[in-house]
């Protein structure tokens, strides 16, 4: 059929001063282009929106971010998608019964005033002009050359510009029709990918969804609907479409009332172009059947046919956008901003070598000033989300853990019996009352061989803990420099590696001190001894005069402690070993003690070293010295990360700014 002799599809019919689309002249010789005031006026200030919607959508702003308002058509595989595009558009889409639409294809309407017709197809930058006659043919080896020749479906859109006399001003997207079972040559999860495909275009608040349903169907049935339902549950944003009237009038009007699945938008019923009609006369056929059937045609004129439904979409649509347009405009205006700041963050191209060298030294220098905030002065700026980067806190509790754990009492198995022990084999040829030296030094020597591992855990995982902080600073602060990040933190780590090694040996010489010598200063061990050995008399003459009936007794500092094992020693030997308790009780309070305070400040030193001397000496000398492998010079080329992460913002940077020249004009007009 040629261009020129193509009718208008709708032609506008005022009655009473009330617009309606209506069935076009079916005369095709004789049409005349013909438009009512009220809807031009409608059309002049609803094109400008439409203009720039359609031109946001070509700049793929929704690839940045922004939802623009769409019609999305969804509906159950052969449910009749296709066939209302068609019947709005006037034109021959692909129909058939097994899966057609494979690919999104965006619709743009655009009336225009010229009688040729103008059809183009858009995929991946790439136009393809084609005619009425040919767009099923040119939909079909698009569709192909997107998604393949079998039945596999993509979610590359496809879009399909018809800009023709008397077509509404719609921009709508066609999706795959929803199926269950796989049809042969569809792959196995073919449902997932056209529900995941259909999900990502109703999902956005600004959609608006177009359920299109069969009328030989139970609507509660449809797949369309529990998907939609799923997005829109109030189903504000959901008009329906039922589809075949003339196969299944039978209680099509109840179905429509009784409204089951919850369509705010309304339903419009339609019948579409059947085998070889003409699209004029199908919408003959669709005014007469709603007209004469004796079923439909107790249906409300208003909400049935091709016409009625092209109105209400223009309505919908320009609501839409009205409301959306305010916050499209805003959002292209933040989300401008945020790659802004983005790309000036990013380091500049580097020319020479001293520029390299001086943007490493301000690395190292910000991360040295990152870490004394938060291992030195608690200030935790930087980091204030992240808890486990409060590192003056974490260490404060890791030492009052490691404290706890070192004053936990051993459990006793038998009271005296490890005195008792040592005290044996210590024994010499002497006087009675003195205890010798080395049984002390001996049971001081167990009870630092229990715990000795305990410092050295300590500093190791504290040193761990450290490794990890350090390495963050150093990720966050090196971040632009792919090129150098690992050999940055290689040097970290070897840095801590060295420390924790030197601190594990502090440590042990610091255990290893205490088990040497018994040494305290402090008045605490006389005033605990003092205490203590008050009840040695009373206890041992309980347990050597041999009261049988007690098994145990409460030695003052000891607790409840058994008594029994006790009665086949003598009253010397149990004197020695009551007395040698009591020191080595008083003596190891003061010996953790010492412990942790001298790994506290031990700690709080080295930190303070690592952070103030060594992290900027170490770090530069590993590499910057001359075996370095001149890391600091890699800086000069940029990392192939980094140029794509700078062209990525600079193309959104050209989008937004092309995206928020297109909305201008409409912001202005909206605040005037
Ligand atoms: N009688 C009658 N047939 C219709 C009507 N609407 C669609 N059909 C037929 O139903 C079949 C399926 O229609 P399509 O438009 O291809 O359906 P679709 O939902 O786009 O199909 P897929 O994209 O494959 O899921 C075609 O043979 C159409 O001719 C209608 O209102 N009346």
């Amino acid at each position: 059929m040629g261009g020129s002799k193509m009718p208008n599809v709708y032609e506008i019919n005022v009655e009473g001063g009330m617009s309606s689309l209506s069935i076009a002249n079916t005369n095709l010789h004789e049409h005349v282009p013909n438009e009512a005031p009220i809807v031009s006026s409608y059309n002049d200030r609803i094109r400008p929106l439409l203009d720039t919607v359609d031109r946001l959508r070509n700049l793929n702003v929704m690839k940045e971010g922004i939802q623009l308002p769409t019609i999305v058509v969804v509906g159950d595989q052969s449910s009749g998608k296709s066939s209302v595009l068609e019947s709005l558009a006037g034109i021959s889409l692909p129909r058939g019964q097994g899966i057609c639409t494979r690919v999104p294809l965006v619709m743009r309407l655009q009336r225009s005033t010229s009688p040729e017709p103008e059809i183009w197809l858009e995929f991946n930058d790439k136009r393809v002009d084609t005619d009425e006659e040919h767009i099923a043919e040119a939909i079909s080896i698009t569709t192909e050359a997107i998604a393949g020749s079998g039945k596999g479906v993509s979610d590359t859109p496809l879009t399909l510009h018809v800009k023709k006399a008397g077509v509404p001003d719609l921009t709508m997207v066609d999706l795959p029709g929803i199926t269950r079972v796989p049809v042969n040559g569809q792959p196995e999860n073919i449902y997932e990918q056209i529900s995941g495909m259909i999900m990502k275009y109703i999902e956005p608040q600004e959609s608006i969804i177009l359920n299109v349903l069969s009328a030989t169907v139970d609507f509660t049935t449809c797949e369309s609907i529990r998907m939609s339902r799923q997005v829109d549950k109030t189903g504000e944003r959901t008009l329906a479409v039922v589809t075949k009237a003339d196969m299944a009038p039978e209680g099509l009007l109840e179905k429509v009332m009784a409204d089951d699945v919850s369509i705010g938008l309304g339903y419009v019923c339609v019948r579409n172009r059947v085998g070889d009609e003409t699209y004029q006369e199908a919408r003959m056929q669709e005014e007469i059947l709603f007209k004469t059937h004796p079923l439909l045609s107790m249906i409300d004129h208003d909400i049935v046919g091709i016409p009625v439904l092209a109105k209400k979409l223009m309505q919908i649509q320009g609501t839409m956008i009205s409301r959306c347009l305010p916050d499209i405009v805003q959002k292209i205006k933040e989300k401008m901003e945020v790659s802004y700041f983005e790309l000036n963050k990013l380091p500049m191209v580097m020319t020479s070598t001293q520029e390299a060298l001086m943007t490493f030294m301000n690395i190292i220098g910000s991360a040295k000033e990152c870490l004394q905030r938060i291992l030195v002065q608690g200030d935790f700026i930087d980091y204030q989300d992240d808890q486990t980067m409060h590192s003056t806190a974490r260490l404060a509790d890791m030492l009052g853990q490691f404290s706890n754990n070192l004053h936990a009492q051993p459990v006793i198995e038998e009271f005296l019996m490890d005195e008792i022990k040592v005290l044996e084999e210590c024994k010499t040829i002497g006087l009675p009352n003195f205890i010798p030296r080395s049984a002390f030094l001996a049971i001081l020597s167990q009870r630092i061989d229990a715990i000795h591992t305990k410092p050295v855990e300590f500093i190791t995982e504290t040193w761990d803990y450290i490794e990890g902080v350090l390495l963050s600073v150093l990720t966050k602060y090196s971040e632009n420099f792919p090129q150098i990040q690992s050999s940055i933190k290689r040097a970290g780590r070897n840095l801590i590696t060295k420390i924790k090694e030197q601190s594990v040996n502090r440590v042990i010489e610091i255990v290893e001190m205490e088990k040497q010598t018994d040494y305290t200063c402090n008045p605490e061990y006389m005033t605990a001894y003092t205490q203590k050995i008050a009840a040695q008399e009373n206890f041992i003459y309980t347990v050597v005069n041999n009261y049988s009936n007690v098994h145990s007794l409460t030695a003052y500092g000891f607790g409840e402690v058994t008594v029994s094992h006790l009665r086949t020693y003598d009253a010397q030997l149990l004197r020695q070993a009551f007395d040698m308790k009591v020191r080595i009780t008083a003596y190891w309070t003061i010996v953790v003690r010492r412990i942790v305070d001298n790994l506290a400040l031990y700690l709080q030193f080295s930190v303070k070293n690592l952070v103030n001397n060594q992290f900027h000496k170490e770090i530069v000398a590993d590499l910057v010295s001359p075996g370095g492998g001149g890391e600091v010079e890699k800086m000069l080329e940029e990392s192939p990360s980094m140029t794509s992460k700078r062209e990525k913002l600079k193309n959104s940077i050209k989008v937004l700014k092309e995206s928020k020249e297109a909305v201008a004009t409409i912001a202005d007009q909206n605040s005037g």
